[in-house]
């Protein structure tokens, strides 16, 4: 494991500086001139580069635990929707189309062989499908360990693509239970206090979803003190190689835009396996999922967009990209106050 070096102070500093000299009133900008302040830290440079290169990785997979009832739909919507991001027609699609983002989907761990995708689609497989996390493990250490290193190949591979910003995207059936326990873990907290409704089950299916939660944080017990354990034990293959891009991200010095309850409780454990890695990452939205607020919280992560949105995918975070380049174009293009003003 590599050190997380922070974003350069010294570039932060200089771009706050920028920011309360533009010809704007004092704080005039809100949000918008500390994002804009955050991605020149990020990238180095004052003022900041636009952001033409905006790439996201979906990581789709699905989760044993998804056939004891804790989701709305089924398993097979899983395979589906990756032939859907294939064909460009998924709600995250037409997101990314609107805003010039760069759309891959990855089956690290789909339950279907998805014959007739193109093969780099799956080039990052781990297994079909992760375990019942309230009756056995995710995985085992071994694909674990390998999952992880998917993720992180897949990172560089988008840095080597030219990657300025990079967005994490899930998809797979049932996969709010693991990532709300992986959000417990994390926090120490009960199951009760995580556990949201995910797709829209009802509240008898809630209630039976805060048990099947608590079955698969008991049944971890002292495991959940470390991080990659907790993958192990109650995450997948999909989480657990999401966790290993954003871990990438942060070491390569590239920003991420996070996007709902996965994404989050995937930056939430980065951030316990390479203490210092969130401050690589900036929150597209809040998700209406308790787990992604107690984390973001956690994080210190304030999210740009709070829109009831509770789709996945790397919806949230491609929704924010329009307010990320927009506080990047205020801090170049704006002139200085001083330059306006007539030399005393
Ligand atoms: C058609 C459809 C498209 C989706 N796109 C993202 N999700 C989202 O919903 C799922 C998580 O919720 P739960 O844990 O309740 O199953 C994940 O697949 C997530 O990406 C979808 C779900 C469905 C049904
Ligand atoms: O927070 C999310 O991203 C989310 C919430 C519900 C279902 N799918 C995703």
């Amino acid at each position: 494991m590599n050190a997380i070096v922070a974003p350069d102070p010294a570039v932060r500093n200089a771009a706050a500086e920028r920011l309360a000299g533009l010809a704007t009133p004092a704080g005039a900008l809100g949000r918008l001139g500390e994002l804009g302040v955050w991605v020149a830290a990020t990238q180095g440079q004052c003022p900041p580069a636009p952001l033409d290169n905006v790439r996201l990785v979906i990581f789709a997979g699905d989760h044993g635990v998804a056939q004891h009832g804790v989701s709305a739909y089924p398993p097979a919507i899983t395979p589906a929707m990756v032939r859907t991001f294939v064909l460009g027609k998924a709600g995250v699609s037409a997101l990314a189309g609107a805003h010039g983002v760069h759309v891959r989907v990855l089956d690290i761990g789909v339950d279907d062989d998805l014959e007739g995708v193109p093969a780099d689609v799956q080039a990052h497989k781990v297994r079909r499908g992760s375990g019942a996390i309230h009756v056995e493990d995710a995985l085992s250490a071994e694909e674990t360990a390998a999952a992880i290193e998917a993720g992180r190949a897949v990172a560089r591979e988008e840095i080597a693509a030219g990657a300025q910003l990079l967005l994490s995207g899930d998809m797979g059936i049932g996969n709010t239970t693991p990532a709300s326990a992986m959000v417990a873990a994390a926090l120490g907290l009960p199951a009760t206090e995580v556990t949201g409704r995910g797709t829209g089950v009802d509240d008898a299916a809630l209630e039976h979803k805060q048990v099947v939660v608590q079955q698969a944080l008991d049944r971890a017990g002292d495991r959940l003190a470390d991080p990659v354990q907790t993958l192990q034990a109650v995450g997948s293959a999909d989480l657990a190689a999401t966790v290993g891009y954003l871990l990438q991200a942060a070491e390569s010095g590239v920003p991420v835009l996070l996007d709902g309850l996965m994404s989050v409780a995937c930056a939430l454990t980065a951030d316990r396996i390479a203490p210092g890695a969130a401050a690589w990452f900036a929150a597209g939205h809040r998700s209406t999922e308790p787990a992604q607020s107690l984390a973001l919280e956690k994080l210190g992560l304030e999210p740009v967009l709070d829109l009831g949105l509770r789709l996945g995918e790397g919806s949230g975070a491609v929704a924010a990209v329009p307010v990320v380049r927009s506080a990047v174009a205020l801090l170049r293009d704006v002139a200085l106050l001083a330059d306006l003003m007539p030399p005393a």
